[in-house]
């Protein structure tokens, strides 16, 4: 397997981090962005000012509006985006070559994961999926970060996980892409929920029980799904949910607060707000977890606040009246 060039689909502020990380390791980096303007700015300046403002780029990135063969696709746009995105791709991009998911999200309507959606569109591809603690600012400043990559084939996972690894960027390989995915998708519903706790003034105690107790949900939700819970010890798990949940940097946290101080989900949009995977992925998650009978309150309460049906206290104060259980 080849492993020498990268193409990189998606030039927001992820994709830039990512072509950012593999430029570092030593691999040629073509930025795949739809907007004409970025590829000129990331090509003549070096930046790409809309993703992440001043950081400037490393010279092996090259931005095109046009995907050409490469060794390795890394697709990051968002996760409702990515059967579009690999629509618009020529398939002979993507045959047999392994191709990075590192949108984290369901999709909605087809309950899908990310490879799901690769499998459907590409079927030979090989699936990769790359998730866990990384905030796009740290990956592209060269900010030490540790990631986890999953594949199914365990030498291959290893030799792209060293393909893709450089002085600050660290993927540990692992075989548990639906472990990974679930995890990744789902951290970002409970950043929602940790967000609002902090938005509500709540205090830090309520959050770190709805860490612990979302972890736990997680856990049956991996399990459901084919996954293994034992994955959520990892860098993709305990690693991404505790930053997530516990950082204003990040964008689902700070959809959550705004939420937990009472603005409705249109407001926030309508405010602007950043992209945040966990309001699209929360009736998904939802879905999931009914048609699978599993026990998921957190998720429930969230997509509660989400469609408007409960507020926040009332939300609460129903997870607090649940009866009492023991801890497992
Ligand atoms: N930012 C972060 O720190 C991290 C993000 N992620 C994940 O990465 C994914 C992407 O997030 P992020 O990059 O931050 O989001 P951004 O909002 O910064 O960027 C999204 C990018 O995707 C592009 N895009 C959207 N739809 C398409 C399409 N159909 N075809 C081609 N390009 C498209 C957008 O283009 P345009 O501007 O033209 O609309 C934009 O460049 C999310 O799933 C997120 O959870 C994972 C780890 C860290
Ligand atoms: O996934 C992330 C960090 O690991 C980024 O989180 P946000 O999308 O909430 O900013």
């Amino acid at each position: 397997m080849r492993l020498d060039s990268v193409s990189v689909i998606g030039g927001g502020a992820w994709g830039t981090a990512l072509a950012q990380a593999c430029a570092m390791a030593g691999r040629a980096v073509s930025l795949v962005t739809r907007d004409a303007a970025q590829v000129d700015e990331i090509n003549s300046n070096h930046t790409n000012s809309r993703a992440l403002g001043t950081q400037p780029l490393h010279g092996a990135i090259s931005a095109t509006t046009v995907a050409a063969p490469a060794d390795i696709v890394i697709l990051a746009v968002p996760a409702q985006s990515s059967r579009a995105a690999l629509a618009a791709l020529d398939p002979d991009l993507l045959a047999s070559k392994p191709v990075v998911l590192s949108a984290k999200g369901l999709e909605t309507g087809t309950l899908d994961r990310q490879s799901e959606i690769l499998l459907d569109m590409a079927p030979d591809a090989i699936p990769f999926v790359l998730s866990g603690p990384s905030f796009a600012a740290d990956v592209a400043a060269g900010r030490p970060t540790a990631v986890t990559l999953a594949g199914d084939d365990a030498s291959q996972t290893s030799l792209l996980a060293a393909a893709l690894a450089g002085p600050s960027f660290r993927p540990y390989a692992a075989d548990d892409r639906i472990g990974v995915e679930i995890a990744g998708a789902l951290k970002n519903v409970y950043a929602l929920a940790c967000g609002a706790v902090e938005g509500a003034g709540l205090g830090a105690s309520a959050r770190s029980a709805l860490i612990a107790r979302a972890f736990a949900e997680m856990a049956r939700m991996v399990s459901a799904m084919g996954g293994s819970a034992a994955t959520l010890t990892g860098l993709a798990g305990l690693g991404d949910l505790t930053l997530t949940c516990t950082s204003v940097q990040s964008r689902n946290y700070q959809f959550g607060m705004a939420l937990g101080r009472g603005q409705s989900v249109e407001a926030i949009i309508s405010g602007g707000a950043k992209l945040a995977e966990g309001v699209a992925t929360t009736p998904v998650a939802d879905a999931l977890a009914k048609s699978l009978d599993v026990e998921a309150p957190l998720i429930a309460a969230v997509q509660a606040v989400l469609s408007g049906q409960a507020d926040i206290t009332t939300v609460v104060a129903g997870l607090m009246s649940r009866p009492l259980k023991r801890e497992d």
